[in-house]
């Protein structure tokens, strides 16, 4: 069973997302936007470590392989976790349409048990903007991107100015990335804004 709320439906007037002229060229490898983020920062030694990959159009594949750190029940990966893998992959497309925007919902179902060795296949797009309302939905597969699904969700995240992260955010840890010496990331968090 599945269908999300209605406040993930797009509305009458939402057009469809164009991706930047300078996104990422299909198959390239994004990185990571911060080196400290649980879902794809090589800092957290206990962090997803996604990786994700550009795809045509406002669309990605990414990759999660579930690690004991990651467990919920014995042997199999922890719910949140595999909502933080969906979150990641699906925040990264906003790197596509150059947009800085954070997750406002997050609806996921869970299909079948992710066991831990496993690695997630995630898909991505954008299906829709309005505003600054950016809709996009995501699935999770096994045993490689034509596999059974596991998980899948649908999400609306919405657009914000830098002052969103300094309003926000530790001071120290805002310092620290605004000085990071890697430019894409920076860009990716900061500079990227109207
Ligand atoms: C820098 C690179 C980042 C890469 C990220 C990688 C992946 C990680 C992504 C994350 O996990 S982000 C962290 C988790 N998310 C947050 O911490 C966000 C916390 N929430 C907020 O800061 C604010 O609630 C939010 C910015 C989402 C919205 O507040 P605003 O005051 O800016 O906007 P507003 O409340 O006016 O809502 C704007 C529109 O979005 C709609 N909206 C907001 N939240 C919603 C919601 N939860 N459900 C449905 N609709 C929602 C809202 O109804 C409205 O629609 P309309 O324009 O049609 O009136």
């Amino acid at each position: 069973m599945s269908g999300s709320s209605a406040s993930l439906q797009p509305p009458a007037d939402a057009v469809k997302p164009v991706r930047h002229p300078d996104a990422p060229a299909p198959g390239d490898l994004l990185g990571a936007h911060y080196e400290h983020c649980f879902g794809c920062g090589p800092g957290q030694p206990h962090g997803l470590h996604l990786e994700a990959r550009a795809g045509e159009g406002v669309a990605l594949t990414a990759e999660f392989t579930v690690q004991p750190a990651h467990q919920g029940a014995p042997g199999l990966a922890h719910g949140g976790v595999l909502a933080t893998a969906l979150d990641e992959t699906l925040g990264s497309l906003n790197w596509l349409l150059r947009t800085v925007a954070v997750t406002g919902r997050l609806e996921t179902d869970y299909v079948r048990p992710v066991p831990v060795g496993t690695t997630l296949h995630l898909a991505a797009e954008v299906t829709a903007v309005a505003g600054r309302k950016i809709y996009s939905r995501a699935v999770g597969r096994l045993d490689g991107p034509d596999g059974p699904v596991a998980v899948r969700a649908d999400a609306l995240f919405v657009e914000v100015k830098v002052d969103h992260f300094i309003d926000h955010g530790r001071p120290e840890e805002i310092r620290a990335a605004m000085s990071d010496p890697d430019q894409v990331r920076r860009a990716r968090a900061f500079e990227v804004n109207p």
